[in-house]
């Protein structure tokens, strides 16, 4: 099996905040990151997928038609942008990283054959990192 992985990097906003939690205590929970107006990140999203090479390309993949599966599908949607309020598929979800591998992979997985989207892995800072492979 061979794995095959496109890299971006976009950049958004969020607020951490739930309406199911008082406002005490989301700021215990989310503290810096449930400021009001939000704050910004440096995504780096890698996504996965898996299978064997075809013997006539060479290729698992066409790595062009994965990066414009992972353009038009998540990073047109998301860069530049607020996460709580400017994707509509994005919309009752806190935006946590674990949430946004889960809405990204949810994405995603309708452009590939089953079984060939393998992994979402979203990098949220350089030291916080979210990895979905699809329900267990
Ligand atoms: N389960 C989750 N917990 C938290 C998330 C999340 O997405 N899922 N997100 C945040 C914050 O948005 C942010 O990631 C935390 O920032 P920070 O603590 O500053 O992380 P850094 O990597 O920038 O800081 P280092 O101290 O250098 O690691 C919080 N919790």
């Amino acid at each position: 099996m061979v794995y095959l992985t496109r890299r971006v990097t976009f950049s958004a906003s969020h607020r951490l905040w739930s309406n199911h939690l008082t406002d005490k205590e989301n700021y215990a929970i989310y503290d810096k990151c449930a400021n009001p107006n939000g704050h910004g990140h440096n995504y780096v999203l890698e996504v996965t997928v898996q299978g064997e090479p075809d013997p006539r390309t060479g290729m698992v993949l066409n790595l062009t038609d994965l990066k414009r599966i992972v353009n038009e599908q998540v990073v047109d949607w998301v860069d530049h942008k607020h996460l709580n309020y400017d994707v509509p598929w994005l919309e009752g979800i806190i935006p946590t990283a674990e949430m946004l591998a889960i809405k990204f992979w949810e994405r995603l997985a309708h452009d590939f054959p089953p079984g060939q989207l393998y992994e979402v892995k979203l990098h949220e800072t350089e030291n916080n990192i979210a990895t979905y492979r699809g329900k267990a």
